[in-house]
């Protein structure tokens, strides 16, 4: 498939907003995270999307932030850069849901949810309002976020990937790694990354409160 130039300079431009957001809110710490767009058409099987470069300090900007791969993750130009060690997971992503934007973070938020309800294998949240970010708009709405194990083997976790999908929630925590948040577009990405983010939060405090921590 080919690339035009401008795409993939619209696609790069739109990963350095993102990433320049996300990291003013310490959302990349120790070179942690990575992004992703799709680039070109939305073909099921053969696709090419930008993503961010292998271990890299995210919170500064530079010439060698992305990169450009096809959908079995490989660069689809001649290039130096590394893409990110969790490009697998982000094909799948794309291939399981025709996503159009992927973005993961590590946060204590993320991680300390994924401990709290590793032996169930999904967060659960029931009738907080910005359920509604992911267009789930039922009064008392239940969701479950699934949490897939974090095996250092990058290919292990990418084949659970399809079958964890809950078809109306945008992501998967890995346990005690972080979230892979996605969207038709890179707004929505970030809409629903936020959502999780602050559900997240939610869960954890009010099981201190419960507790009466
Ligand atoms: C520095 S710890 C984080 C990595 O192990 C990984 O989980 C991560 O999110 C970033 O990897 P990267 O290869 O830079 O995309
Ligand atoms: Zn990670």
């Amino acid at each position: 498939m080919t690339i035009l130039l401008e795409e993939k300079q619209r696609a790069f431009a739109e990963l350095r907003e993102i990433k320049a957001n996300l990291a003013a809110r310490g959302w990349f710490p120790a070179t942690s995270g990575n992004l992703s767009v799709r680039v070109g058409g939305f073909e099921p099987e053969a696709f090419t999307f930008a993503i961010t470069s292998s271990g890299r300090d995210k919170s500064v900007q530079t010439p060698e932030d992305f990169l450009l791969v096809n959908e079995k993750g490989l660069p689809t130009e001649a290039t130096s850069l590394r893409p990110s060690a969790e490009t697998l997971i982000h094909s799948e992503i794309y291939r399981a849901t025709g996503a159009g934007a992927i973005f993961h973070v590590h946060t204590i938020f993320n991680n300390l949810a994924s401990e709290l309800y590793w032996e169930r294998k999904s967060i659960p949240v029931v009738g907080v309002e910005l359920i509604k970010a992911f267009n789930i708009w039922e009064e008392d709405a239940q969701i479950e976020i699934p949490i897939l194990p974090n095996y250092a083997d990058i290919p292990r976790i990418a084949e659970l990937v399809e079958g964890a999908i809950v078809p109306r929630i945008p992501g998967i925590v890995l346990h005690k790694h972080g979230i892979y948040a996605w969207g038709a577009n890179a707004f929505e990405a970030k809409r629903h990354l936020e959502a999780f983010e602050y559900l997240f939060e939610y869960v954890y405090r009010s099981h201190l409160l419960h507790k009466g921590l």
